[in-house]
């Protein structure tokens, strides 16, 4: 079955033309895609042969809330979506004065194993689709009727290992036809896998970049961190010093505070050292705390803020949004997998 939503319009336009059809099919069928239809047959502009034979030969992706959580606090919202062979991803809606942002899921799991995280324990169940992703920022502004200006790769997994997905799904949401955001509207998180950042780096787009830092020395980042093992801190800095160099974005290093991990000064001190020659800006985050992880959060933030600033790094502590529901990523997932061992629900989420 072909998976109309991750092509192209340029793709579309030729597989529709294949099919016999004139040119401009394919546009109406990727305007009718982008705006979340849920089946052929609301492609009202379609004749019924086309919506038939489209039908046969074509999927179309419909993920289902398996689950939502909508924080009283701050409006925040959570969804677990369940897709048609049973797994589940996370998104989330955050309300921000200067707009909707959702943070999407990049794959089933994660295989890159960071001490710190509920995405990962499980392991990595496979990749998404670039409609999976459309899907989750479709889906959240239907379901939630808020329109979005922005969006982060930073829910469940690590955008790297599925680039070529990820990069098709950029060029998707940011078409004109479609849901165009632009890109400096949209952020992609990665743990430090420097063939990708690299490879960005090559082709100049203009989102923001977000490096997982969470420790600034090798034998810190390697024990919470194991791609480190792979791509150390000192490498990573030089790619990231070359991703300044040739793109000419700052890059924003995200930096979850552990007590007694990576909270000392004299780690604030590196992070300034490593960021020199470089704009950088330093996220602090409260660590959520993960039920299955031995770390807790630190009750240093504001000293290890003080101390970055000393030395001219712009450092902000994130607000925390959704602080009443499962807001650490991977949790809602998590939790509705234990649920799932317990014969509780019906979402699949094994290998
Ligand atoms: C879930 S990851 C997904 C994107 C990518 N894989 C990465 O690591 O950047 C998004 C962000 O959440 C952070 N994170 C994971 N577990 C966390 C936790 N328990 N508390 C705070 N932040 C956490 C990650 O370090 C990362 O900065
Ligand atoms: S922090 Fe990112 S890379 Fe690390 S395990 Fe979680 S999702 Fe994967």
């Amino acid at each position: 079955m072909i998976d109309l939503k991750s092509m192209t319009l340029e793709e579309l336009s030729g597989f529709l033309r294949s099919m016999g059809e004139p040119a401009f099919r394919g546009r109406q069928v990727f305007t009718w895609l982008h705006k979340g239809v849920s089946s052929f047959d609301e492609m009202s502009n379609l004749s019924k042969a086309l919506r038939e034979k489209l039908k046969e030969q074509c999927i179309l992706t419909v993920p289902r809330v398996a689950k939502k959580q909508v924080s009283a606090r701050d409006g925040t919202i959570k969804y677990l979506w369940q897709m048609a062979d049973g797994n589940c991803v996370e998104s989330v809606l955050m309300r921000y004065h200067h707009g909707n942002t959702v943070c999407i899921s990049s794959q089933v799991g994660c295989r890159m194993g960071c001490a710190f995280c509920a995405s990962t324990i499980a392991g990595k169940v496979r990749n998404l689709t670039p409609a999976e992703m459309l899907d989750q920022v479709l889906f959240t502004q239907q379901d939630s009727g808020a329109e979005v200006s922005n969006i982060v790769l930073m829910g469940i997994g690590e955008p790297m290992d599925n680039l070529d997905n990820v990069l098709r799904f950029l060029e998707l949401v940011n078409h004109p036809d479609g849901i165009n955001i632009g890109m400096r509207h949209i952020s992609l998180s990665t743990c430090g896998v420097i063939p990708g950042i690299a490879r960005l780096a090559e082709l100049g787009l203009q989102l923001t970049l977000s490096i997982s830092l969470h420790a600034p020395d090798s034998e810190t980042r390697s024990k919470i961190m194991p791609v480190n093992r792979a791509y150390d801190v000192e490498a990573l800095f030089a790619a990231c010093h070359e991703y300044f160099r040739k793109t000419g974005r700052r890059i924003s290093f995200e930096y979850a505070m552990i007590d007694g991990v990576n909270d000392h000064d004299w780690q604030a001190d590196l992070i300034a050292k490593r960021l020199r020659g470089m704009p950088g800006h330093v996220n602090l985050i409260p660590l959520n705390e993960v039920t299955e992880s031995p770390f807790r959060p630190s009750r240093r933030m504001a000293a290890f803020q003080k101390q970055l600033e000393a030395q001219g790094i712009t450092a902000t502590v994130r607000r925390s949004l959704g602080g009443d529901i499962d807001a650490s990523c991977g949790q809602l997932r998590r939790r509705a997998m234990e649920e799932e061992k317990k014969g509780e629900q019906g979402c699949k989420f094994g290998v």
